[in-house]
């Protein structure tokens, strides 16, 4: 607690009883002593405010500091959720990308790549199950020859969706290549498939096909079937059922043969 000079003089001349204060010796001592205090007392002073001074310096750059950091956190997340959303967009092309390579653009159907994958798969697990159908439009030149290729290309269409809904769950539809349809039978017995691709070959003869030019079309189709032997490959099933379509298109057209 600082005591003030005029209170220190009077407790020195109470204390001294009778004597003038300002001429005992002590006088000039206590008043150097007060200058001694006082310096002391400046010096802490100062070196409080130098200390606040700091101080503020140092929360005003922590301040800084922390506003920096927050910035770079902001753009670190913006550059993240911008990476999070090519990566996605990337992913979704690729399954895009993947699938219309897998597809055929024309009807629709699965295409010749993707029916031999699962050709192949099927074939790994269960061959002895496997039947094949290779279906092929009759004349069909003529349909364009005398309608046009779009009107063709309608008809293709329109058979494809009458194969598929005939076949239903037993099998799975491919357009194999120009008006050729591969069916792959993997789980039904041989007189259910028989009876599937008989009546097919008669829904697609009675079909009346509604097309560009206001016309209604007929058509048929030839089926060759293969079904599974032992010795058997991809390769040399597609080719016993290929052999048994041209067999049912020598022996007439519309109707369906099967594979020795
Ligand atoms: N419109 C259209 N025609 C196609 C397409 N792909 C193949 N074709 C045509 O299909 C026709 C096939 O003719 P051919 O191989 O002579 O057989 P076809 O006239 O059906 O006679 P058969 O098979 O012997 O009964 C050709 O004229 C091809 O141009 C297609 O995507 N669209």
């Amino acid at each position: 607690m600082k005591s003030n000079i005029k209170d220190l003089e009077k407790r020195v001349t109470d204390a001294l009883g009778a004597v003038e204060y300002s001429d005992h010796p002590l006088h000039q001592i206590l008043a150097d002593l007060w200058d001694y205090n006082q310096d002391q007392w400046n010096r802490v002073e100062q070196m409080v405010r130098v200390s606040d001074a700091y101080q503020d310096m140092m929360l005003k750059r922590e301040k800084t500091l922390g506003e920096r950091f927050d910035k770079h956190i902001r753009q670190l997340e913006k550059i993240t959720r911008i990476s999070d959303r090519y990566q996605t967009a990337l992913r979704e092309a690729n399954l895009e990308l993947e699938h219309a390579s897998l597809m055929d653009t024309l009807t629709g159907l699965p295409n010749r790549r993707k029916m031999l994958r699962l050709l192949k798969r099927e074939f790994d697990h269960r061959p002895e199950q496997l039947k094949l159908a290779m279906i092929d439009i009759d004349y069909f030149k003529r349909i364009n020859d005398e309608h046009g290729h779009l009107v063709g290309d309608e008809v293709l269409i329109a058979v494809g969706h009458l194969i598929e809904q005939s076949v239903g769950e037993l099998g799975h539809v491919a357009r194999w290549g120009g008006e050729e349809f591969l069916v792959v039978f993997s789980h039904s017995d041989q007189a259910e498939v028989e009876h599937c691709v008989e009546s097919l070959v008669k829904i697609v003869k009675s079909a009346k096909f509604d097309v560009l030019d206001g016309q209604m079309i007929e058509t048929s189709v030839s089926v060759g079937l293969a079904v599974y032997q032992p010795e058997d490959t991809i390769d040399s099933m597609i080719t016993r059922a290929d052999d048994a379509l041209y067999g049912a298109k020598n022996s007439g057209r519309n109707r369906y043969h099967s594979s020795h």
